[in-house]
């Protein structure tokens, strides 16, 4: 069987160039389409890095903040100043030391709301935002997903055995209970209407994972992903080991 998880696969020698090389990627991209541009920001650690690397020069003066729109793939169901929350760490790394103007930014709700209306205020904000009900194969709602690989397979908050993995109605929803946590996610059809979507994975503890992944292992949710443009993995030599051996 042909192995329909067909990415571009990078390897850059360490963490620190995959983030130099990753926020050159989203610089071209970013610069070469003189219309909004819309990121759709992945959580967890190993992309810190890369939004500490853009708040820095030459990116901090070059990128086109003012028509670039910041998304989030998935969130913890936290108040947005509790440590654990992926739009705390984007603000601290990022958001705060740049001018992007606060319209542009669109953190997932959190505070004050049920996680079920949470995933449904985000749903109709990503609507808004796009113009239209449905998404269009020909029309990404996002330029670029920025996606991790967690040591399970899971993705945004795409975990293994959970009833979001089936979903294709609704681009957001609430995930509860999975790793004692309640957590919001975009689903497959969100996720997958990105013009380019790229895995940052990087770290010896990836290695078997990423290895599975680059096999095309269905059984991981991150292998299931079918983006209507691009899919590349950006990885660093200590995850790439054996990785890809096909
Ligand atoms: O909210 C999150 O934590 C992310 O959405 C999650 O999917 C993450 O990307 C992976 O778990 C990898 O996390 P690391 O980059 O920390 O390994």
């Amino acid at each position: 069987m042909i192995n329909p998880f067909e990415a571009k696969l990078e390897t850059l020698a360490n963490a620190e160039a995959l983030s130099h090389r990753v926020a050159d990627w989203l610089l071209e991209m970013a610069t070469a389409k003189h219309a909004i541009f819309a990121i759709n920001l992945s959580g967890g650690s190993t992309p810190r890095r890369l939004y500490e690397r853009l708040a820095g020069p030459p990116y901090r003066d070059t990128f086109p903040w003012s028509r670039t729109h910041w998304f989030w793939g998935d969130e913890r169901f936290v108040p947005h100043d509790d440590a654990r929350s992926n739009y705390r760490m984007v603000r601290e790394a990022l958001l705060s030391r740049v001018p992007i103007p606060a319209v542009n930014v669109h953190p997932i709700p959190t505070e004050g709301i049920t996680p079920e209306s949470a995933a449904s205020a985000y749903e109709r904000q990503l609507k808004s935002f796009y113009g239209a009900e449905r998404l269009d194969p020909a029309r990404p709602l996002f330029d670029v997903t920025l996606l991790g690989l967690g040591p399970d397979g899971h993705t945004a908050s795409l975990f293994p055995g959970t009833a979001v993995l089936v979903e294709q109605t609704h681009w957001v929803a609430a995930v509860v209970g999975v790793k004692s946590e309640t957590r919001i996610t975009l689903t497959y059809p969100a996720l997958e209407s990105s013009q380019n979507v790229a895995f940052l994975v990087e770290g010896r503890e990836k290695r078997a994972i990423l290895k599975r992944l680059c096999r095309g292992d269905d059984s991981l949710p991150a292998a299931r992903l079918r983006p209507v443009g691009m899919l590349c993995v950006f990885t660093d030599q200590a995850a790439i080991e054996g990785a890809n051996e096909i």
